[in-house]
């Protein structure tokens, strides 16, 4: 099978035998040049689909030729005429050339002028690769560079002719082809000694960093209690049906926090089945709370369907707890006649073994433990295969019965044997009697799959339809949307029409609240539950007092709501991880709060206090992997405007995203073109988006992307909480600090490790001058900046002032 590498080389023969043909012909203009000689270089040689080749694009009046790559533009071509021939001076042989040498004299200056002018483009559209290009000849250099060489006097990949690029194809391609581009082999070739990186932070210098950080005991007893009682108390089997009718809150209410629009709230699946009419998406649950009627039919037309359910939801969005809440409580009755198989992927052993096989064995534990069944019980596997058996008196070994009883019996046990030996179809047949004998319905739930790899996923995802189409069962399967859109994008699933109910999350405030009386409850009264109590510490005390002042705070403290609320965006086990790791924090001081609260009988929380205790986690410093928050003003290269270039483009996208019909998404396109607008590289974007992406700052359409092939982006909740609050509050500035590269010399000698509360608020004072300072060479460069920093920048100053009068 040829490869492109392949392809092209032949395409590039085939260009120089007509080039050799035609070259008599009448000088080809530019245009007739672009036609016929550059565009087949660009789309047949060197591999770049049409569709990522712009053509005279506009940009402050100016056009460039070509604008080559998608979603963002990775080099610039200047087309010349044919007959504009780049002289390369006498003696010098090698393809890597310094560009001064052949722009130097007469006979350089047309190549100059071009490359001058793309370069010229480059620097104002935030794109490094620059080529020129006359159809015969190539010559490629970096139009923007970061290592202070003007572009002009850097080093330019030279091919003076066609035959050159024949010559050396493999430098050819490697460097100029699609795929050469992406893995930026031009950079290297061309030595831009390598991108500068930023300078370490002041992290790389505090020892021991990011150091736990030390809880008192009181602390460690109330974390684990915290969780037990948060978090754990979800699983306890003798409390199921109470549990949940306490502390179920219903899936889909919109937020009354979040600072996202309703059209972005309200559409969270949306875009998922634009323009794809092979199958249905809806609600598992009314606003109200009510199970979508489709579902309660799909329930009880069990066994029938032919294709899995799929209950469609992002991370920690409620789709155990919506499977558990439908089964005991919203459709009860139904389950009870039923038998349910409930298999759990999130389980360890589920990664050990073949999952089919996990699934078979997972289903017949459960008939013995659940259904009292054991299938493989003598009696039960003779009613299971009663008419092979009736089929086996009747064939030839039948008459064994009255000729020799013994024999007859041991050939009857080897044909049962062989009946049971495949556990799959003698599970199927089990299943087949169940429904039969009994009139029970069959439902089996696959949970927990997004959990595991995407590979994992479509596994499962493939098993469930097998299960949905030979087993006499209901199959439903819990995904991601993004994996549900690549198995369909990618065929595993486009034969199949499977029925799609979307989860969505539900009121954050609502659950905390239900969540915390729930445990105060069971806190209170150990004879609930028995098991939980007996693990209860002397801290039990403190836990109630905890309890009790979230309580009230979720009840009364807006501020904190809506941190919480935004922070998680839907993930409702985030928000509720956020609650117990402030309970049990090393950066809170639990003694002082339960002391006022039981003095006084009312503690507000304050904004920075509950930060600090998700912002840092289990570690004595911000560390950037680990902590739920985002450093937004974290940079790739020592270009001091980068710290605000993700806060720019969060802006941009919100406020793009919030034009009607496109449920808050932006095309990378456009975030791209506008990064590149405003004078950063497509590198530092990219760079930007990914690591936004990375922390549920920026969310990516899983289907356009897939669908378009651009990929499509919008802000979450949690990015704009962090852009507009966050991102003013001393507590976060004191905190993402320490992981800021700091590019100016002076402000680094200022910025060092702080432990007082003085000294932390004046190295984050140094630390917001030092901001400004690079604001106003974002301000000179940007002309209409879609964020006002100066404004948060007061607010800081502010704060910080007022804390400092307080402590003085
Ligand atoms: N509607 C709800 N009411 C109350 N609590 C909820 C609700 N939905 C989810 N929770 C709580 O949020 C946490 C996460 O929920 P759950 O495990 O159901 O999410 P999930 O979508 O199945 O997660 P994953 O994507 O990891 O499988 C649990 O502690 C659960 O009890």
């Amino acid at each position: 099978m040829s490869t492109p590498y392949d392809q092209g080389k032949a395409a590039l023969d085939e260009l120089i035998d007509w080039a050799a043909e035609n070259v008599a012909e009448v000088q080809r203009n530019e245009a007739t040049t672009r036609l016929q000689l550059i565009d087949q270089l660009l789309t047949k040689v060197l591999a770049w689909p049409r569709a990522q080749i712009e053509a005279e694009t506009a940009y402050e009046g100016k056009y460039v030729d070509y604008a080559i790559g998608r979603p963002f533009t990775r080099l610039i071509v200047e087309a010349k005429r044919e007959g504009s021939y780049f002289s390369i001076p006498a003696g010098l042989t090698s393809s890597i050339q310094r560009l001064s040498n052949l722009t130097d004299g007469k006979a350089g200056e047309p190549l100059k002028a071009a490359a001058e002018q793309v370069a010229g483009y480059c620097a104002s559209r935030g794109v490094s690769l620059a080529v020129v290009c006359n159809g015969l000849q190539i010559v490629a250099f970096l139009g923007v560079r970061t290592d202070g060489v003007p572009p002009l006097k850097g080093n330019a990949l030279v091919f003076p002719s066609l035959s050159a690029m024949r010559e050396n194809f493999r430098l050819f391609w490697d460097n100029l082809s699609k795929p050469g581009i992406e893995a930026r082999n031009l950079h290297v070739t061309l030595k831009e000694g390598g991108k500068k990186s930023a300078p370490a932070p002041l992290s790389a210098s505090i020892p021991h960093y990011p150091g736990i950080k030390r809880r008192n005991d009181i602390q460690v007893g109330l974390q684990i209690l915290a969780e037990l009682f948060l978090e754990d108390l979800t699983r306890a089997a003798e409390l199921e049906e109470e549990f949940l009718r306490a502390t179920y809150a219903t899936s889909g209410a919109l937020s009354q926090y979040a600072m996202l629009s309703k059209q972005i709230l309200e559409n969270r699946y949306s875009l998922l089945h634009e323009s794809d009419s092979n199958f249905e998406t809806e609600p598992a649950a009314a606003r109200g709370g009510q199970i979508s009627p489709n579902l309660a039919g799909d329930i009880l037309a069990s066994g029938l369907s032919k294709r899995p359910i799929i209950l469609l939801g992002d991370v920690g969005v409620g789709k155990t707890m919506f499977i558990r809440h439908l089964v005991n409580v919203d459709a009860k009755e139904v389950f009870q006649q039923s038998v349910v198989f409930y298999v759990d992927f999130g389980q360890k052993s589920a990664l050990m073994s073949d999952l089919r096989e996990f699934v078979i064995e997972d289903v017949i534990r459960q008939f013995r433990e659940k259904y009292n069944i054991d299938i493989n019980d003598r009696k039960f596997v003779e009613a299971v295969h009663h008419g092979a058996l009736n089929r086996f008196d009747k064939g030839i070994y039948g008459e064994l019965r009255e000729i020799d009883e013994v024999a007859y019996r041991r050939e009857r046990l080897s044909h049962l044997a062989r009946l049971t030996s495949d556990s799959a179809s003698h599970l199927l047949a089990s299943m087949e009697h169940l429904r039969g004998s009994m009139q029970k319905q069959i439902v089996i739930f696959l949970d927990n799959i997004d959990q595991h790899a995407s590979e994992l996923q479509e596994q499962v995802f493939l098993i469930a339809q097998s299960l949905a189409s030979e087993w006499p069962a209901t199959v439903f399967v819990s995904l991601r949307p993004d994996t549900f859109y690549r198995s369909r994008s990618e065929g595993t699933l486009s034969a199949y029409q499977p029925r799609v109910f979307t989860i969505a999350p539900p009121r954050v405030d609502v659950v905390l609240k239900k969540r915390t009386s729930f445990a105060l409850d069971v806190l209170k009264d150990p004879s609930i539950l028995p098991s939980f109590n007996s693990q209860v510490t002397l801290e039990s005390d403190s836990l109630t007092a905890c309890l009790e002042v979230l309580l009230n705070n979720f009840e009364n403290n807006e501020n904190l709501v809506r941190l919480i609320d935004n922070l998680s965006a839907g993930n409702t086990r985030l928000a509720l991880s956020f609650v117990s790791s402030f309970i049990g924090s090393g950066h809170v001081d639990t003694r002082k709060i339960v002391d006022i609260y039981s003095q006084s009988g009312h503690y507000t929380i304050p904004l920075h206090e509950f930060l600090r205790a998700t912002i840092y986690g289990d570690y004595e410093h911000y560390e950037p992997e680990s902590s739920p928050i985002a450093n937004v003003f974290d940079i790739s290269e020592p270009d001091g405007r980068e710290h605000f270039l993700l806060l720019l483009l969060l802006a941009y996208v919100e406020t793009s995203g919030d034009r009607a019909g496109t449920e808050g998404f932006v095309s990378s396109d456009d975030v791209y073109t506008y990064g590149q607008q405003s004078g950063f590289s497509a590198d530092q974007i990219a760079w930007a988006v990914e690591r936004a992406v990375r922390k549920g700052i920026l969310e990516r359409s899983p289907r356009a992307r897939n669908v378009s092939g651009v990929e499509h982006i919008r802000v979450t909740s949690a990015g704009v909480y962090t852009a507009r609050v966050l991102a003013g509050m001393f507590a976060y500035l004191d905190a993402v600090v320490v992981d800021t590269p700091i590019v100016d010399d002076a402000y680094r000698r200022l910025i060092s490790d702080a432990h007082s509360i003085m000294d932390r608020l004046r190295r984050a004072g140094h630390f917001r001058t030092y901001l400004d300072n690079q604001w106003r060479t974002v301000e000179s460069s940007v002309s209409n900046p879609s964020l006002n920093w100066r404004e948060q920048s007061t607010r800081l100053g502010n704060e910080i002032a007022r804390i400092s009068d307080r402590l003085q």
